[in-house]
């Protein structure tokens, strides 16, 4: 039984037992207190599974009322029950009495079963535990759909009540728009078709160049790598008879397992292609296995046969050992020698197809409704979307309407391998139709309807069915993560309201540099958060965590559910902090209070304001950087030294090439990208005039202040300033 199951069970039990103890058979509550009432425990669930009308309840209730029940009340157990009654009492169903009859339909929901019957949920899961020789287990939800109409009847009977059927169930009841494929046809209206054969085998054994010889084209120069990729499909016609195989042309390759598998699903038969030279290899034996697995009969080609190193009578050796018992060895599988290069033996191998084909009596009604299945779907930039399809029961002509999954086509054209345009196509022939508004999944199976408005209530209902599917997978994904995340939450709430005790703030802070930096002693910013609901703070916080920078620690020292309350302000003060809230009113009070202390307090109803404002805060803690401003290059023209005193200062004779130089400011030389002096001046000349700057193009003479500054003609000199230059945080909350 589901824990759900089990669950609710458990929650009637004690509503169940309480209402026995109020009725005076204290034994009944305790279910197995009572030494006269050894039977007692199972007749009790007798009891609730016909409807508490148990004789051995009744038998023992006269018995026991008085004297138990007093001796409960003395021991004030009747407070406890009292109380307990008072919990909240589920709806209350109306009343049908024993006897009546009540709709049934297939395919009822668990809830909808009660409903009909004026019970709740309980009492059906209940029921299904007596039933017996049929699954109940997985009708675990109120929306569980009874799909046993056994089931169903069986709950009603169980209950004391009759049942007559109703078409669809009450108006609720969900209409099945769904469209399905046909019963069996009178076999009188069946018709021969042309089997459906797939080449099987391993890797360069020849598959292509067989398909190629089959279908007189060349398909192997075109393929990448000369690996089929795709299932593809064509007919051949045999020259001397009327009669036709369709061949579906299937990758050999490793790779393509899955639609190889497909395949062998959808043929009548497979060709199993073995080179006479390698004999049976891996796939060849996964082949093997596919077919078996299938149920389709294996003709083998064994290939290559023109190749000196053939060796047929190892191939068939091989075949043996992997348990393909060939006609020559008393089996019932044929083997055809052929060779794929130099067409030989083909003709046999196709009357081999035929004569498999003959055995297996391939017929189909070629009137009615059409079922295919999608080989293939592609997009053509000139026909749309296209699907090759293998048709299976009916005659798909133009016009006809096909539902393929969620897709959905009006026949507007059908083509053969070759491009050639058909009227009709009959069970056994593969085309290509045009028309499809969405490209259909390969494998899918095709049904015709009969209208676009059929189609349109098809499709909704399919779309819908997979809606409900997958909200119910989406529920339980996201129940699982709300759990996560819910443990998680706990956890982080549980150290924040920890941290948020001043005397654990250097252990908090500690905690958090794990997470973020294993030694910050930098700038940070503190915040304490108050939000309208649950969600708005984990919204916050989860917008919180985005935040990696280790430029300014970002620490919410608290957090919570409510508006901002003075203490949140002192909180936020102790750590030099700020207060926000989100959707939450501020008082004037707490007003009044931030601003006697210092805090900075904030109200946003938008998270994007609200991290633009963090984003300020943060930048605002950043420490300035200094930046070079370049104000002016000269180059040195040439060198020389003039005498100041007895001190021989060396001079740059040079020109100014951009900007200006101001003495004022810091220099540097630079030599072949490097710079090799940095510092200040001591003179700046216009010929024989000390100038404050020098414009561009002006020649000048710069003396530096130090006297051993190496300068030679052709190094640059540079006059800059340092300019202190606001950081700004690096964060990207994502929006
Ligand atoms: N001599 C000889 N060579 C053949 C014969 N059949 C195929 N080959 C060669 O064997 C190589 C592989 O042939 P394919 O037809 O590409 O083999 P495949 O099984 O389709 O290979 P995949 O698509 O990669 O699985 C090619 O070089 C063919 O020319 C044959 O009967 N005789």
């Amino acid at each position: 039984m589901s824990v759900g199951r089990m669950s609710r069970l458990f929650q009637n039990q004690i509503s169940e037992t309480l209402m026995l103890r109020i009725s005076g058979c204290y034994n009944l509550a305790g279910l197995n207190n009572c030494t006269r009432c050894t039977r007692l425990k199972c007749d009790t669930l007798n009891a609730r599974s016909i409807g508490r009308q148990c004789h051995v309840v009744q038998a023992h209730k006269d018995y026991h009322t008085s004297s138990i029940y007093l001796a409960a009340k003395a021991k004030n157990q009747k407070k406890k029950i009292v109380k307990k009654m008072q919990m909240p009492k589920k709806k209350k169903k109306p009343m049908i009495a024993t006897g009546e009859v009540v709709p049934i339909w297939q395919n009822m929901t668990v809830q909808q079963l009660a409903d009909s019957m004026g019970k709740d949920t309980d009492h059906v899961f209940e029921c299904m535990l007596y039933i017996k020789g049929h699954n109940t287990d997985k009708y675990e939800e109120e929306d569980s759909i009874i799909d046993n109409i056994e089931v169903t009847k069986e709950i009603v009977n169980k209950t004391g009540l009759r049942f007559k059927f109703e078409e669809q169930g009450n108006k609720e009841a969900e209409q099945d728009m769904d469209a399905y494929p046909r019963p069996p046809a009178d076999p009188s209206l069946l018709v021969k078709r042309p089997p459906v054969v797939t080449i099987m085998g391993h890797v360069d054994h020849g598959k292509t160049t067989l398909l190629d010889s089959l279908r007189s084209s060349n398909v192997v120069d075109s393929e990448f790598g000369g690996i089929t990729q795709h299932i593809g499909a064509f007919s051949v016609h045999l020259p001397d008879t009327n009669e036709r195989i369709t061949f579906i042309d299937t990758p050999g390759h490793a790779a393509f397992s899955t639609m190889r598998s497909r395949g062998a699903h959808v043929t009548d038969m497979v060709v199993l292609v073995v080179a006479a030279d390698d004999g049976v290899m891996e796939q060849t034996k996964e082949s093997i296995k596919y077919c078996n697995q299938a149920g389709v009969p294996i003709i083998v080609a064994i290939n290559k046969v023109d190749k000196q190193e053939a060796d047929v009578a190892r191939a068939k050796q091989d075949l043996l050992v992997a348990g393909v018992h060939l006609e020559e060895f008393g089996g019932e599988i044929q083997a055809v020698e052929v060779s794929a290069k130099t067409g030989f033996n083909l003709i046999a191998l196709q009357e081999a197809i035929i004569a498999q084909a003959d055995i297996l009596d391939l017929k189909s009604d070629v009137t009615g409704p059409v079922e295919a299945v999608v080989l293939e779907s592609s997009t053509h930039a000139g026909r749309g979307k296209l699907s090759t399809a293998l048709i299976q029961m009916g005659t798909l002509r133009k016009g006809m309407y096909l539902v393929a999954g969620t897709a959905w086509a009006k026949v507007r054209g059908m083509f053969t391998e070759r491009g050639d345009t058909v009227q009709e196509a009959p069970p056994g022939d593969a085309v290509e139709i045009i028309g499809w508004r969405e490209l259909p999944s390969a494998g899918s199976q095709i049904l015709q309807v009969d209208s676009e408005n059929r189609v349109k209530e098809v499709i909704a209902w399919r779309k819908k069915q997979q809606e409900k599917l997958k909200s119910k997978q989406d529920i339980a994904e996201i129940q699982k993560k709300e759990s996560e995340h819910q443990e998680k939450y706990t956890e982080f709430r549980k150290l924040k309201m920890d941290l948020g005790k001043p005397r654990l703030k250097q252990q908090r802070i500690m905690k958090k540099e794990k997470e973020v930096t294993s030694s910050h002693t930098g700038p940070q910013l503190a915040v304490v958060l108050r939000g309208d609901v649950d969600g708005s703070v984990e919204a916050i916080l989860d917008m919180l965590d985005t935040y990696e920078s280790k430029q300014c620690l970002l620490d919410v020292v608290n957090y919570g559910v409510g508006v901002v309350s003075e203490a949140d302000v002192d909180l936020a003060a102790a750590f030099d902090g700020v207060v926000i809230g989100f959707n939450v009113t501020l008082s004037d009070a707490v007003k009044r209070h931030a601003k006697a202390q210092g805090v900075t307090i904030r109200h946003f109803n938008i998270i994007y304001r609200l991290m633009e404002f963090l984003k300020e805060q943060l930048t605002e803690r950043l420490p300035s950087t200094q930046q070079e401003n370049i104000i002016g290059t000269a180059n040195v023209q040439a060198t020389f030294e003039i005498a100041e005193g007895k001190t021989k200062v060396p001079v740059a004779g040079s020109r100014c090439t951009k900007g200006l130089l101001n003495k004022k400011k810091l220099f540097k030389v630079v030599r072949d990208g490097d710079t090799i002096y940095e510092g200040s001046l001591t003179s700046l000349k216009h010929f024989k005039t000390e100038v404050d700057t020098i414009k561009t193009d002006v020649e000048c003479g710069i003396a530096f202040k130090n006297i051993n500054v190496p300068l030679r003609p052709g190094d640059t000199v540079v006059c800059y300033e340092n300019v202190d230059v606001k950081q700004t945080i690096d964060w990207d909350p994502g929006f």
